[in-house]
């Protein structure tokens, strides 16, 4: 295969040493969400809208529980009255039968309503947690599907904190508080009835704890939602520290500055803290306010039950009936109320998540599914759902199946209609504040089955270059085409187009097996045999073979064998090992398996020992992040005065 137009407006017809079109934009706009940008929150109401709408996917189940609460604890209401009446009959010297049948139905009631209460308690759960499984699901998906810049810009740990941190948050809501709160406010409710149906002048002085039950409410729901909402931050950017600083350790190590990580981390910690503190002082604050709320109420209930039972004969039994119903009303009121600090935190979570979704979703309705792509494509190993659906007619109609980030993502991709690559004037920068372009106006064409091989120092872009041609990112300026479809956008055979084989493969825990299946979950064993072995994977040499467990310490041919049998599993169009073969020079079954990976399909190598762009049909030259010089290895090599005939004697140890 011949790459004749490469290296197009670089190298001309072979010219040595031309800009590659430098005249590209390579001083190109801002990225989006780069430079530490953490994720964004949604507001509360979106995050209220998404609660819904995963609920009511349940509604079945969660109204059947609502009805099972409800008729619980108007059997518990029955046990007042029930009290009361046992009160008058003692009083009215009723025989002793009534009161042991009063008795009777006062134990009934409570057994009754305690077995719905708890059916209906374990339902409602089951509920949640139904509806948590799917928030997960969707953070989890649109995670995946934001763009990978948009990730790195933020920080694994933000991602990491919302997936945990945040999903713990909610789901310690959903399972106790929601279902304490939803069992409160039936209680309320059906008490406040209660008690009205009693005597309406109780139920009126058992109101005047509303006031002070509101005002303490809204005082304490002011002074937290801001400082739950700068704790759940103040905690993600502790977390991110700690990760940065775990995660770099050797550089933190060669460099000595691990005093100067911890002063950051403790910096950040103690901000956490600090907020900590206030959440705790808002919610003493509070609970006295409940407290006196109760005081009150229960004083007014007694004193106009008093009067009542002088001036209108109201009985004993009722009065106590109704002090009981105010009772009753201390705990639900004290769990809703008292909740709110709970739920305050969960709605901060729930926040968070949504923010996820919404940016999953919105970065790839817009121009971001590089990172569904991208993320998807990256060393076969993450191929996306399977559930891709053939079209948008196909979209429409099992919409519900289809989460929005998924649906985003499928909207937008292609199939390719080849395996060329079409560069044209593609321009990269990473961030505004980066301080060069690390492309510019790159312009290359390479035809379908071409190897070709991209050199330069260190720096000069060739990583980046590669980034773009798989999809992790959009080039800023001008267009990277992959069978004429953008490249993050482009799909073969509803597979990402192009795979990338890094230096490091990231390793599941799980048998050979798993590993190998992720490029293509329907491969049978022996299409796991076959590809791992046509990459010279020694299965015999792994404890239990294709089943066996991964070695804990996997050699680095290893993991690159498995790699390469991946994109063999996957049959992308196009391949970019980047670094894959760097020590094929020294070790020649990989140097092999890299071959047999390049066959037959559009394979980029990305070379760091001049012995790799051996057999290529073409080399192209970096530097600077432009295009040098581009053309068949022997030709460049006549040209003396040429950047990869310098770079080639260089390697020979030729001086000059
Ligand atoms: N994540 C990043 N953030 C900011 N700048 C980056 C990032 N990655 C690369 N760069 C810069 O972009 C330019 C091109 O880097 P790139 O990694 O593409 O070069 P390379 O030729 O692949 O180098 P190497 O052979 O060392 O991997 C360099 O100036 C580099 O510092």
């Amino acid at each position: 295969m011949s790459a004749k137009n490469l290296g197009r407006a670089g190298a001309g017809a072979g010219g040595a040493g031309g800009a590659g079109g430098a005249g590209g934009a390579g001083g190109a706009g801002a990225v989006p969400g780069s430079a530490g940008a953490l994720l964004p929150t949604s507001s509360a109401g979106a995050a209220a809208r998404l609660g819904l709408k995963l609920l009511w996917r349940q509604r079945g189940l969660l109204i059947a529980t609502v009805a099972l609460l409800l008729l619980g604890t108007a059997t518990m209401l029955l046990i007042p009255p029930l009290l009361g009446a046992i009160v008058d009959a003692v009083i009215s010297g009723e025989p002793f039968a009534s009161v042991l049948w009063l008795g009777a139905a006062l134990a009934g009631a409570g057994i009754v309503a305690a077995a719905l209460e708890g059916i209906g308690g374990v339902l409602l759960v089951r509920c949640l947690q139904r509806a948590l499984a799917e928030l997960r699901e969707e953070v989890f998906e649109a995670a995946l599907a934001l763009p990978l810049r948009r990730i790195e810009a933020a920080g694994d740990a933000d991602v990491i904190s919302r997936v945990t941190n945040d999903v713990e948050a909610v789901t310690e809501a959903i399972s106790g508080v929601i279902p304490l709160c939803a069992r409160a406010v039936f209680t309320i409710v059906l008490t406040l009835v209660g008690m009205a149906a009693l005597d309406p002048w109780l139920a009126l002085a058992a109101l005047v704890a509303v006031p002070i039950q509101v005002l303490s409410t809204r005082v304490f729901l002011r002074r937290s939602r801001p400082l739950y909402a700068r704790l759940r931050r103040e905690e993600a950017e502790r977390g991110r520290e700690f990760v940065e600083a775990v995660a770099g350790a050797e550089t933190v190590r060669a460099y000595g500055t691990a005093e100067e990580h911890l002063d950051r981390i403790a910096v950040a910690s103690d901000r956490a803290v600090q907020t900590h503190r206030e959440t705790a002082k808002a919610r003493n604050i509070f609970i006295g306010g409940l407290n006196a709320a109760e005081f009150v109420g229960l004083a007014a209930v007694l004193a106009v039950g008093f009067v009542r039972a002088t001036s209108v004969g109201l009985s004993v039994g009722a009065v106590t009936a109704g002090a009981l119903y105010f009772h009753r009303l201390f705990n639900p009121i004290g769990d809703l109320l008292g909740s709110m600090d709970d739920l305050q935190r969960a709605l901060a979570g729930l926040q968070r998540l949504t923010g996820v979704v919404q940016a999953g979703t919105e970065g790839l309705g817009a121009a971001g599914a590089a990172g569904a792509a991208g993320a998807a494509g990256a060393e076969a190993g993450t191929a996306t759902s399977q559930r891709t659906p053939a079209d948008e007619t196909d979209l429409a109609g099992a919409g519900a199946e289809f989460t929005a980030a998924e649906l985003a993502i499928a909207r937008t991709q292609r199939e390719i209609t080849g395996g060329s690559i079409d560069i044209l004037g593609a321009s990269y920068r990473y961030g505004p504040t980066a301080p060069r372009a690390a492309l510019r106006g790159i312009d290359l064409v390479i035809d379908e089955g071409a190897t070709v091989a991209l050199i330069g120092t260190s720096g000069s872009g060739k990583s980046t270059l590669a980034r773009l041609i798989v999809g992790f990112d959009e080039p800023l300026a001008g267009e990277v085409l992959i069978g004429g479809v953008p490249a993050h956008l482009a799909r073969s055979g509803g597979r990402p187009a192009a795979l990338l084989v890094a230096q490091e493969t990231h390793l599941f825990v799980g048998s050979i097996a798993d590993n190998a299946r992720i490029a293509a979950p329907e491969a049978s064993d022996e299409a796991l045999t076959a590809a791992l072995e046509a990459v010279g994977f020694d299965l015999s040499a792994i404890a239990g073979g294709l089943h066996g467990s991964l070695p804990a310490a996997v050699s680095h041919r290893e993991a690159q064998q498995l790699a390469l049998a991946r994109v063999l599993l996957a049959d992308p169009a196009v391949v970019v090992l980047d670094e894959a073969g760097s020590q094929a020079g020294a070790d020649p079954a990989l140097a092999d398996a890299m071959r047999r990976v390049s066959e037959g399909r559009t394979a980029i190598i990305i070379a760091h020992h001049l012995d790799q762009v051996r057999g290529v049909d073409a080399v192209v030259v970096l530097e600077n992040g432009s295009i040098v010089e581009s053309g068949a290895p022997a030709d460049l090599l006549e040209r003396p005065d040429g950047a990869f005939a310098r770079l080639w004697r260089m390697s020979q140890g030729v001086a000059g």
